[in-house]
């Protein structure tokens, strides 16, 4: 994985519904580096992540990848990104594996039905790959949004929305390590939880929404 990279907040500003959630917000982040975006329900985690991956955009402010402000540097930035939203984007009525392949392939990186499987399989799911997703629990589904974790790690920037949500005890010890692994590897991440889940890495911070809207 290439070493050099780098996401800016600059000055980002979120309105919402005629509130301002945050503004002047700044932060940057380089290889290595994972921010936990914390706060209250409703304090603009979620907001804050749309705005990082360029699916909505700020009243102020710019975000930037590679130094480039992200409407300008849309291919780029697609390539390196993996986004996972709060509603973990699975269809119900699609089979588990063909979700995963047709996440992968809407974020521009095609799986085959065996990779899909195989990934499922390594997150428990082997016996479900085949059911469709309906018939899956909330954790489970969860656990299939979280297959491309496994198959897209060419994607050096992780922005997870809450990815730890629905998850048994077992699971999230899983996706620590994989995250972990990621940041170890020289990738990035932003995520939000609402649980006490510990990285190690070195390079770990929080931004707390709670304080910033105090400000
Ligand atoms: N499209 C929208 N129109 C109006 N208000 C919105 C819109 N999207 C979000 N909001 C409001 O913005 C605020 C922040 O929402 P957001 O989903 O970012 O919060 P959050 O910190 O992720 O919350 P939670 O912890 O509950 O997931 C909420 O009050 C929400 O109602």
């Amino acid at each position: 994985m290439e070493k050099r990279m780098s996401l800016q907040a600059c000055q980002l500003a979120c309105m919402r519904g005629g509130r301002s959630l945050f503004h002047g917000l700044d932060f940057t982040l380089e290889a290595g580096d994972a921010l936990r975006v914390s706060g209250a329900n409703g304090s603009g985690k979620s907001s804050l992540l749309r705005l990082l991956c360029g699916l909505s955009f700020p009243s102020a402010g710019e975000v930037r990848w590679q130094g480039r402000d992200i409407r300008s540097a849309r291919e780029e930035y697609g390539a390196a990104l993996l986004y996972l939203g709060h509603a973990n984007g699975v269809k119900d009525d699609l089979l588990a594996w063909e979700n995963v392949v047709v996440a992968s392939t809407l974020a521009g990186r095609p799986v085959s039905r065996s990779q899909a499987c195989a990934a499922l399989s390594a997150l428990g799911l082997g016996p479900q790959a085949h059911l469709p997703t309906l018939a899956l629990s909330q954790g489970q589904r969860k656990r299939v949004a979280l297959a491309r974790l496994h198959l897209q790690q060419e994607a050096r920037l992780w922005i997870l929305d809450e990815p730890f949500a629905a998850l048994d005890t077992a699971t999230i010890a899983a996706l620590t390590l994989t995250l972990e692994r990621h940041l170890a590897q020289g990738g990035a991440l932003v995520y939000t939880t609402h649980q006490p889940v510990a990285l190690r890495a070195p390079r770990a911070r929080t931004l707390d929404l709670s304080m910033e809207a105090a400000c």
